[in-house]
């Protein structure tokens, strides 16, 4: 490989893992763990999150030049995603070693992986550009047939080691597998609309994000929140009640950043983690950086510098 493509697989995973750091600082964010919360975990802090992020850098790395190397015809479709799925399970191993067992990234593995190469592939184009529409596509691309695979082999099984795959059984619910297949619909319909129409507003880095993962909280049929209690009302409770703070304004408005606060109180109580959408939050701000500044120069090594709004002196959006 050159070494603008290993300069790119570094900037890309660098991207990555800023990203899932970004998402479990940022805060309020109901149920789960930031820099001021544990949520409803009493297994994992931001200390676990910390740990496990920075050791699956290397993985998302090891992704994004295996995508590189795929774009130069060097490797099939078919033979990526085995590849993928083997760092996949070593980056697992290594996750549950940096946690001392404890689930952190497991599904932040799974969609970076399969970014990170998709945004290997699209980097070695001539133009060198793409948008999130083209990275999501190949990324749901790459996987498909191995998911749809993997989703008929769990309707066969008499039981499902993992929640999603009995909620697929149980109610036809696809969860993460699902959202990959269908090319990351939750990300381009609402996550990176929310984002990017929040930071074009003048909102602050935490303040866009969150208002991102309400808006994918909304929609998502996330799967972890069966973890604890196999019901799927916990879905629809949790779609409705970040609608219900996005009808009051989200963090823009005083009446929004009440009911987001009785949100937390409230998932704490109902052990709701939202595991699924923080995600897809993380995910959805990569392809951001990624791909922003489309038609400029791209400078694939410089994330940029969010000014918080308290050192622009730009007033909170009212
Ligand atoms: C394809 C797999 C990753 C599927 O895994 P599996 O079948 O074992 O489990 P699922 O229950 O289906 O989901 C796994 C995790 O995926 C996240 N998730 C769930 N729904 C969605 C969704 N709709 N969209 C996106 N992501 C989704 C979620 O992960 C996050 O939550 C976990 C932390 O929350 P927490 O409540 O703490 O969970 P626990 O600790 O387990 O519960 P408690 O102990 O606290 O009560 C954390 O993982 C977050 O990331 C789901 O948990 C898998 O089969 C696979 O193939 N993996 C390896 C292969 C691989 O990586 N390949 C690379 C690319 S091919
Ligand atoms: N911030 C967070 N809290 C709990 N589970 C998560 N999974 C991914 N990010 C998370």
């Amino acid at each position: 490989m050159t070494a603008s493509g290993q300069d790119t697989a570094a900037w890309i995973a660098e991207t990555m893992v800023y990203s899932v750091l970004a998402e479990v600082v940022s805060w309020p964010s109901p149920g789960l763990v930031s820099a001021v919360s544990n949520g409803c975990h009493a297994d994992m802090d931001i200390y676990t999150f910390l740990r496990s992020a920075l050791r699956i850098q290397p993985y998302y790395q090891e992704a994004a030049r295996l995508g590189i190397e795929q774009s130069g015809g060097r490797t099939g479709r078919e033979d990526l995603f085995r590849m993928l799925q083997k760092t996949g399970r070593r980056a697992e191993a290594d996750m549950l070693g940096a946690t001392g067992g404890v689930n952190t990234h497991k599904g932040t593995i799974f969609l970076g992986l399969i970014l990170c190469a998709a945004a290997g592939m699209t980097s070695q184009r001539p133009t060198g550009s793409a948008e999130p529409q083209e990275i999501c596509r190949l990324a749901g691309r790459l996987a498909e047939y191995p998911l749809r695979a993997q989703l008929a082999d769990i309707l066969e099984e008499t039981h499902s080691a993992s929640t999603g795959g009995r909620a697929y059984r149980e109610w036809g619910i696809r969860g993460i597998r699902g959202e990959v297949i269908d090319g990351f619909p939750s990300i381009l319909q609402q996550g990176l609309p929310a984002l990017r129409e929040a930071l074009q507003q003048g909102a602050d880095l935490r303040t866009a994000l969150i208002h991102c993962l309400l808006s994918l909280m909304a929609v998502v049929q996330d799967t972890t929140l069966l973890n604890r209690n196999f019901d799927r009302t916990r879905i629809d409770y949790t779609q409705a009640s970040a609608l219900a703070a996005l009808d009051r304004g989200s963090l823009f408005t005083s009446e929004g950043r009440a009911y987001i606060r009785n949100m937390e109180e409230d998932f704490r109580l109902r052990s709701l983690s939202p595991g699924g959408s923080a995600d897809l939050l993380a995910m959805t701000l990569a392809l951001h950086l990624w791909t922003e500044n489309q038609g400029e120069e791209r400078v694939w090594r410089t994330i940029p510098l969010y000014q918080p709004s308290f050192a622009t002196g730009s007033a909170s959006m009212s």
